[in-house]
């Protein structure tokens, strides 16, 4: 069996000409963006166009840069040659393209001043068999070399040879990089993505993809590469389109928020659902949240809104000088019908207006004047037209519309027909409404409809891919807000059915993508963890069962042997002290309870509270459960399981989630009894 080769074992002439060949690629950088520098903005027409270029100019300088810490390649490949194609009688080698038999694969192209390419972009098309290429089907590639670094400086290479059958043993190098201590924000895993990653990854731009994975399978790096590579790969259509990355929360984001501009992308929105559609937090019931964030309750924000449309009972009599014009209250009626279904409510109404004064304009053709088409604006803008169109086709806002329909039972009742039970209603009616839809404190399910209801009325523009992070925790309503956000596009959905904590979580990805309106979206499983050590997933797996008995038990790629530790009566500040000993951050996640208690335990130690809009960065972090998913420390301490499970409905899959935040150790202290799953 064909094994790695890692330096030293490698002559070091070969390590030192990979080394000759980064000096020169760096260069090389150096070269290009002192001739970027060199572009002048001055060529352009205007002063507008002058800025455009300007910043289009400042951009790639930026894109340019060399950061010393960062590899500039990270692998290479030895394709086959002519001969070596022509002595491959099984076939697995392909025929090659105009490149060079050897390419280095990085995070950016480099070229000399010939244009001779030194380093290739990890996302173009050749890259793919750095990623994919295998024994079995070698892409036309011999050998393939991964580096490893130290800083900015090479220092190994582990070479697999695909060209002799056999299978290739575990890569030392991304063993290497996967227990690397974590110190701050997520990095970026170019040089490492695994080939079922690299599949979604690289699907095409159209294809709306579902991941379901469990917790450290690598979702949202994935979801982040793959906005990369489609910026890369349909650069111009993605950058008037724009692509967006919504996540559960602030502190979230900032953890992410470095991995894009590692890659060189900086122009993606990253946000919340809450900044998205409205950051409110009215609290309600959970069963009250459910209800709101129901699909159903699309078709009966729908029915309240074209309910506010009266049937017109009088015409329209527009006056001019001595002459009166007169529109039949038949005709108002029939305008009204034909336009009612036909278009969303705000276009309606300003097509209502327009109709009655083409109606008026061609009364006035009748009697021999001739109108040109701005009498017919400033006809639509008149003072009888905009009072008759008021009385039948009123402006609303989404406020006034929810207001109405949450605090007026009949309202509700006509609105809702058979789609809600009694029971539903009752629940959906403020106990104590508010008074008006000024002062109305809306909720977090409130934010989805209200979006809904400003759709029906104005088109939300779509963009051209969304990535959803942590999406089994999204309603149907939001779903639906979101699904609008790429109406005109393609998402990659991230997820786990296992960690889903809110009201409203999802059991089924299906039915996820029914929501946004991608049906056609292929749902794809990631089953291999990268972060949490197989002994601690295993001890987190046993409430698997409970939560999500269809899904099978997570598989983890490192043993991590002794990496979980469960104390009884065990002590806070002793197990932080012990964690300090060791390399790397150090979450201790509470009940949300007892951050403050906690807080004070550690008073005498360095240390941070992770809030909702948190950004800063602490060795030492004290965290409240709600807030601990989609993050990883090295060392996690949870504080008392039994009170995490008993805070909220979903306390057991909120428990699972902190359960698995750990990249070498997991610390378990409890002074209650710790919930059956795990005792
Ligand atoms: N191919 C890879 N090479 C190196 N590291 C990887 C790879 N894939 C994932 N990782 C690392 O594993 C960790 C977990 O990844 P990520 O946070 O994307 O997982 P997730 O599936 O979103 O987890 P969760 O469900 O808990 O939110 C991260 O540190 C990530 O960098």
């Amino acid at each position: 069996m064909p094994g790695h080769q890692l330096a030293p074992d490698i002559p070091t002439d070969v390590l030192a000409a990979e080394r000759a060949h980064l000096s020169e690629s760096r260069d090389a950088l150096r070269a290009m963006r002192k001739h970027a520098q060199s572009l002048s903005s001055d060529a352009a027409g205007d002063w507008v166009s002058q800025q455009i270029l300007q910043s289009l100019l400042d951009q790639r300088v930026a894109a340019l840069a060399d950061h010393p810490d960062t590899p500039l390649f990270f692998g290479r490949l030895d394709r086959a040659t002519e001969e070596e194609l022509a002595d491959d009688l099984e076939g697995r080698l392909e025929a090659g393209d105009e490149l060079p038999a050897t390419i280095y694969v990085g995070r950016r192209h480099v070229h000399d001043g010939g244009s001779r390419a030194l380093v290739i972009d990890w996302r173009a098309p050749v890259s793919r068999a750095f990623y994919q290429a295998s024994p079995s089907d070698p892409m036309g590639v011999v050998r393939r070399r991964r580096f490893g670094y130290q800083g900015g400086d090479l220092t190994a290479f582990e070479d697999e040879p695909l060209a002799e059958g056999g299978e290739l043993g575990p890569s030392k190098i991304l063993t290497q990089e996967i227990e690397r201590p974590r110190t701050g924000p997520m990095r970026d895993i170019v040089a490492t993505i695994q080939p079922d990653q690299d599949e979604i990854v690289r699907s095409a731009l159209t294809q709306t993809v579902c991941v379901q994975g469990a917790p450290g399978t690598g979702k949202t790096a994935v979801g982040l590469h793959r906005a990369a590579y489609l910026l890369f790969t349909h650069r111009e259509k993605l950058a008037r389109a724009g692509v967006m990355i919504v996540g559960p929360n602030k502190a979230f984001l900032s953890y992410i928020s470095s991995v894009l501009p590692a890659l060189g992308e900086v122009k993606v929105d990253q946000t919340t659902v809450a900044e998205l559609l409205g950051s409110y937090d009215a609290p309600e019931r959970p069963e009250v949240a459910a209800a709101k964030g129901d699909a159903r309750m699309a078709k009966v924000l729908e029915r309240a809104l074209w309910l506010h449309i009266v049937k017109p009972t009088e015409g329209l009599v527009y006056t001019k000088g001595v002459h009166r014009f007169r529109v039949a209250d038949y005709e108002v009626r029939e305008m009204v019908a034909s336009l009612r279904g036909t278009t969303r409510y705000g276009p309606g109404r300003a097509a209502l207006a327009q109709r009655l004064a083409h109606q008026v304009l061609v009364r006035m053709e009748q009697r021999g004047d001739s109108p040109d088409d701005r009498v017919q604006d400033a006809v639509a803008r008149s003072k009888p037209v905009k009072q008759l169109v008021e009385s039948v086709w009123p402006k609303l806002t989404p406020a006034q519309v929810l207001h109405r329909l949450l605090s007026d039972p009949d309202f509700l009742a006509a609105a809702a027909r058979s789609d809600l039970s009694q029971e539903e209603q009752e629940l959906l009616l403020w106990s104590k409404p508010h008074h008006s839809w000024k002062s109305a404190k809306w909720s977090v399910a409130d934010a989805a409809l209200l979006d809904e209801l400003a759709d029906l009325i104005e088109r939300t523009p779509s963009l051209g891919h969304l990535v959803v992070d942590e999406a089994q925790d999204l309603s149907e309503m939001q779903l639906r807000a979101l699904g609008r956000r790429c109406r005109n596009g393609s998402a990659t959905v991230l997820g786990d059915l296992a960690q889903g904590t809110t009201p409203w979580s999802t059991r089924s990805w299906k039915s996820v993508l029914r929501h946004l309106g991608q049906e056609a979206g292929e749902v794809t499983e990631l089953t291999l963890g990268f972060r949490v050590p197989r002994e601690v997933l295993d001890y987190a797996a046993q409430l698997l069962p409970s939560i999500a008995p269809d899904l099978a038990a997570p598989r983890s790629l490192r043993p991590g042997l002794g990496s979980l530790s469960v104390r009884q009566d065990g002590q806070v500040l002793e197990a932080v002290r012990e964690a300090l000993t060791r390399e790397g951050s150090i979450g201790v996640i509470v009940p949300d309870s007892l951050v403050e208690t906690v807080s004070q335990e550690l008073a005498g130690l360095p240390h941070a509270v992770l809030g909702p809009d948190s950004t800063e960065e602490h060795r030492l972090l004290v965290i409240p459960a709600t807030l601990a998913k989609g993050l990883e420390y090295d060392h996690v301490i949870v504080v008392e399981p039994s009170d995490i499970v008993a805070a909220e409905p979903r306390g057991l899959a909120r428990l699972y989630v902190v359960l698995t935040r750990a990249v070498s150790s997991l610390t378990v202290l409890h002074a209650k009894p710790l919930p059956a799953q795990l005792a």
